[in-house]
């Protein structure tokens, strides 16, 4: 046992200072060591992560450029191989993207063929691109554009971006093919093309023509939109000659359905509720709703009756006027009937609009318009005579400025196909499922087809004679898909057209056209009307 007083015990409790000293010098050594370490340590653990952080970053890099380089690589091998075999030079643009955003870009500008010219000049007439990641052959030279346009369903479909195939359906005329599509076709054609139905359909146009100029009167020295006032008028028209609805609740039923089914034509083809997809099926719905009503209580009047000339479309598809064997089945009809009103609705108010601008801003073409326009009121006011459809369409001057409005405004301004099998055409391959855009714009608006091809001049047309489509001049498409409301087109343009020059004169407020998503007025043409008699004097306000 270790006493009190042992020496070890009376060193410990007394240490001499010198150890002391040396000790407490020790921990704070010790301790200034681990605090030095430990911040080297720490640094070195940054400059570790820092240097870890780099390298994540070069390996990235260097993956990027690896994959890019790959991507370049089989791009450029694709390439050759595609150009060996005869596909069209071109680019391909950004991956997924493609050239979208360009094509886009230049639907806004006031020239949107920059975006076809730009390509033209660096790869020729017909070159390759590729749009919302789809490989395109773009063409704009005619004589492509009519082998595409001719050889239907058995080369080339209709080829619609997702959400007008979503809102058309399948059975729709602008996406069937084969047969049934030329059934359709020839039965609807053949209508719409009759004398018979040109004179009982200019007496409903020239009915509604009148009733909404008549409503201007009130608004006289105040402001009329163009576009609005022609959407109604062609509404009305193409109600009637497709379901026999005259004005009333009905109609703005039919027209409220229709515009909120139209939204959706272009839009993100999202089909959740609450998104316009959704909203414009849901239209479509009750909108087939109502005519599969119609179709069905026209049907039990049909077999009361004698059968006569189809009254409209209606009476078309129901009555088996092609005497096929098999009548077409009720939801067919009536999910066309709708169909069909589609490229009808917008297209003819849009052409009447240019044609009231591009006239506004050309006193000269409006002179002679009105000049041959009166002639012809006189002769009916001195004959005593109601007009006939041949007398609107048989008024040359009036005639060409309707096909140089159609040239310029290029409403529909290409069609879409896809390719069913790999075809040559004019030596350029069109591969088996790739998309074809046959430019209408580029051709009307091509100097070597048309002299000062951006200058409004309805005398050009003088020299050709009155158009209706050739190779370069192709609004309402051609071959078998060729509109079948063209010459009802024409005729509705010319009734706005006889009853606007000859009742009224206007100023055009300043004004602009838009070209996309589809083209129209930028603030739908407003103008300032005054009747004739007061003011002999064409007037127009220069933009
Ligand atoms: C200025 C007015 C119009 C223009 C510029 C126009 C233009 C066109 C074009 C370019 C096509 C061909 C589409 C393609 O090949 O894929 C077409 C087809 C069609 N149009 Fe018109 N259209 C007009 C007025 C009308 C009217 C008033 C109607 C109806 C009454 C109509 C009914 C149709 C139908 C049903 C088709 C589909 C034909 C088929 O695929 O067999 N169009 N239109």
């Amino acid at each position: 046992m270790t006493s009190l007083s042992s020496p070890l015990f009376i060193k410990k409790k007394t240490p001499p200072p010198l150890f002391l000293s040396l000790l407490s010098s020790l921990c704070v050594y010790i301790y200034i060591y681990i605090y030095i370490c430990e911040a080297e340590m720490f640094s070195i653990v940054v400059k570790m992560e820092e240097k870890a952080e780099n390298w994540i970053w070069i390996c990235m890099g260097t993956g990027v450029a690896v994959l890019w380089l790959i991507y370049k690589m089989r791009k450029k091998q694709n390439e050759e191989k595609e150009r060996a075999s005869g596909v069209p030079r071109g680019n391909s643009g950004w991956p997924l993207l493609g050239e979208t955003l360009d094509f886009i870009a230049s639907g806004y500008t006031s020239r949107p063929v920059t975006f076809m010219e730009k390509r033209k000049s660096l790869y020729g007439n017909v070159f390759k691109s590729n749009i919302l990641g789809k490989g395109i052959i773009v063409s704009t030279d005619a004589e492509v554009n009519k082998v595409v346009l001719q050889n239907n369903g058995d080369v080339f479909i209709p080829c619609y971006p997702k959400s007008i195939t979503e809102l058309f359906g399948k059975n729709s005329i602008l996406q069937m093919n084969g047969p049934v599509h030329r059934r359709l076709h020839g039965l609807i054609g053949s209508f719409l093309k009759s004398p018979q139905l040109k004179a009982r359909i200019t007496r409903d146009i020239e009915a509604s023509v009148r009733h909404f100029l008549s409503t201007w009167q009130e608004k006289q020295h105040s402001i009329v939109y163009v576009q609005d006032e022609a959407k109604k008028i062609s509404f009305e028209v193409l109600v009637k000659l497709i379901l026999s609805v005259d004005p009333g609740e009905e109609l703005n039923l039919l027209k409220n359905e229709f515009e909120e089914l139209t939204k959706g034509l272009i839009c993100l083809p999202i089909k959740l509720p609450g998104t316009t997809l959704y909203k414009s099926l849901k239209a479509k719905e009750r909108l087939t709703r109502m005519v599969g009503k119609m179709v069905e209580e026209r049907k039990l009047s049909m077999e009361k009756k004698e059968k006569g000339f189809p009254n409209d479309a209606i009476d078309v598809l129901l009555g088996n006027a092609d005497g096929a064997k098999q009548p077409l089945p009720y939801d067919f009809i009536s999910a066309n009937l709708i169909e069909m009103m589609i490229p009808g609705e917008e297209t003819v108010p849009t052409a009447i609009t240019l044609a009231v601008k591009f006239l506004s801003d050309n006193p000269v073409a409006l002179h002679r318009l009105l000049e041959e326009n009166l002639e012809l009121k006189q002769q009916k006011i001195s004959c005593c005579e109601d007009y006939s459809w041949t007398d609107y369409l048989s008024m040359p001057f009036t005639q060409n400025v309707i096909s140089e409005t159609l040239r310029l405004a290029n409403i529909i301004n290409a069609v879409w196909r896809k390719s069913l099998k790999d075809v040559k055409i004019k030596g350029h391959l069109i591969p088996k499922g790739w998309c074809v855009l046959a430019s209408f714009t580029s051709v009307h608006m091509d100097e070597e087809n048309y002299e000062n091809p951006y200058n409004f001049d309805p005398s050009r047309w003088e020299k050709v004679g009155v158009a209706v489509t050739s190779n370069t001049f192709t609004p309402f498409g051609g071959g078998q898909r060729l509109c079948p409301g063209l010459e009802l087109s024409r005729l509705e343009i010319s009734i706005f057209l006889h009853h606007l020059v000859t009742t009224y004169r206007w100023v055009a407020e300043k004004d602009e056209i838009v070209y996309f998503p589809t083209v129209k007025m930028k603030n739908k043409l407003p103008i300032n009307i005054m009747p004739l008699q007061q003011s002999p004097l064409i007037q127009t306000k220069q933009n």
